[in-house]
């Protein structure tokens, strides 16, 4: 016999329950526990927000920092394109890798895909979810680690020979991938292989890399528009080119994400999926984000989805000023991995411990065909947090898909990226920019290196931090840092002192 409370919850789960036939999508909001005095607050902000975002899909500038309009909508939809131009441009893009996609199967095994943030998370979890699919075995170089890049080129299918080298950089000037990409390079060059005739790029026309790359007669080169964000670029072909690639359906992943953005234009609130999101994330956040989004896909397959949330929801909210210029230090901090193995992990602080965040858990019905029962003790697992979370009274969401196929996983992306859209209206922060990103943080460090490595050859004495300090015009505690690791690497001699004041370092070898 339902008690009370059951009833209470019913009526709860039965007033906020979305589904989208189009998608199969299913939104559970219920444990966020948002009030009815709320959502009617609420419903003037989201109306703005949701005019908002219509503007945006007109061809606004929504991303006034950077003057530039916001077009991932139309990537999918290139007939919402503002101009015939550019949606043509979009189609044209597509075309494209349909012609090269045969090319590219008949003389390659495997795909490099070198590129960082944007241009890598998000065809990082495409590529991962969908590795079986028969084409391509892509790997991804999405760090400066040389080790990295040893165990990516190892058993390479087909070896170097017969492998495609893919750069993704929108802005073209990123440092890491022109650093791995030389790196790749320098490997083609020892195998005695024609590096630029495996090399493509994706990049903005005009770019550096643009420009390299038609330069050194690059196998081909495709393109990508400013108006696309590096987080919001997975249905671009940052994302297409290495699904397709990798034998995905690039078509049905791209339906997908159109049915959801049609689902989430919707005015109603409780039938928007984005919307009621965005809601349960001010509601439990304050609309400050006083409480972390904790993302748990109940899938291996979409172990990388958190990842990709992670750079979408912080990248886009984590911002110090708003639309206005006030100071309000926004954001909104997402962490996760996957369940049921998290449950197994700090999903004890999340139901026992410090009350400051709220799950979101992700489950699909159904996996490969055939798959034994062990698919409902998964499936149950979220289930049962749900539960448990509930019986604690700590806050949790559920979304569910059919499957974790190409066009749920489109309807999924497509949901977040639009909760995160209207988020950022609600809050009143410009979602499309970055200003807190400093893609060339390494680089005064590469230069001191240098000038250390040359001081102290050129002197052949032995020489502390601060003298280096003094001659490099760099902080002592910063030369410090870098001599130990010179040390440690072999690269200069360290005479060990009482500690780092009066520890000295000599050149021992022509820079590595
Ligand atoms: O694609 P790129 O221009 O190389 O940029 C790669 C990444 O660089 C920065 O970190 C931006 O904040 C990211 O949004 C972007 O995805």
């Amino acid at each position: 016999m339902a008690t009370a409370d059951d009833r209470q919850e019913w009526a709860g789960y039965c007033g906020l329950h979305c589904s989208d036939a189009g998608t199969g999508l299913s939104l559970d909001v219920s444990g966020a526990r948002m009030s009815e005095a709320f959502l009617a607050d609420m419903a003037g902000p989201l109306s703005e927000a949701l005019t908002a975002m219509v503007a945006l899909e007109a061809g606004t500038e929504a991303n006034p920092d950077e003057h530039r309009m916001v077009g991932h909508y139309w990537l999918r939809a290139p007939d919402l394109a503002p101009s015939a131009d550019l949606g043509a441009g979009i189609r044209r893009s597509w075309d494209q890798v349909a012609t090269f996609l045969p090319v590219a199967r008949e003389r390659y095994r495997s795909v490099l895909h070198i590129g960082i943030g944007g241009s890598a998370v998000g065809p990082r979890l495409l590529c991962d979810a969908w590795h079986d699919r028969g084409g391509l075995a892509v790997r991804f170089l999405d760090n400066a680690d040389p080790d990295g890049i040893d165990r990516a080129l190892r058993d390479l299918p087909g070896g170097l020979e017969r492998t495609l080298v893919s750069v993704v950089s929108k802005s073209g000037i990123t440092p890491t991938p022109w650093q791995v990409t030389h790196e790749v390079e320098r490997r083609f060059r020892a195998a005695g292989l024609d590096f630029a005739a495996h090399a493509v790029a994706t990049t903005v026309p005009g770019s550096d890399l643009a420009q390299h790359a038609a330069q050194h007669r690059w196998s081909a080169v495709f393109p990508l528009w400013q108006w696309v964000g590096g987080r919001t670029s997975v249905t671009s072909l940052v994302g297409l080119l290495p699904a397709a690639l990798a034998g995905a359906d690039t078509e049905a992943f791209l339906l997908g994400a159109a049915a959801m953005d049609r689902c989430t234009r919707n005015p109603a609130a409780t039938a928007n999926p984005a919307a009621l999101l965005a809601l349960s994330w001010y509601w439990l956040g304050g609309g400050r984000g006083d409480r972390t989004m904790v993302v748990v896909p109940y899938r291996d397959r979409l172990a990388l989805l958190p990842r990709w949330v992670q750079q979408l929801v912080m990248e886009s909210l984590g911002k110090r000023l708003d639309r206005s210029g006030r100071v309000v230090r926004q954001g909104l901090t997402v962490h996760g991995h996957k369940g049921v193995s998290d449950q197994h992990s700090y999903f004890q602080q999340l139901r026992d411990g410090r009350d400051d965040s709220f799950v979101t858990l992700i489950g699909t019905h159904r996996g490969e065909s055939g798959e034994s029962a062990l698919a409902d003790h998964l499936f149950c697992g979220l289930l049962g947090t749900l539960e448990a979370f509930a019986e604690r009274g700590r806050p949790a969401l559920a979304i569910t898909l059919p499957d974790y196929r190409e066009h749920a996983l489109g309807a999924l992306l497509a949901l977040f990226e639009r909760a995160v859209g209207l988020y950022a209206e609600l809050v009143h922060v410009n979602a499309y920019h970055q200003p807190g990103v400093d893609k060339h943080t390494a680089l005064p460090l590469l230069s001191l290196r240098q000038k250390v490595l040359d001081h102290l050859t050129e002197s052949g004495e032995p020489t502390t931090a601060e003298a280096l300090a003094d001659a490099t015009g760099h902080p002592p505690v910063t030369v410090h840092r870098l001599l130990e690791h010179l040390a440690a690497r072999d690269l200069v001699r360290r005479d060990p002192g009482r500690g780092p004041a009066d520890t000295r370092y000599t050149a021992v070898a022509a820079d590595a």
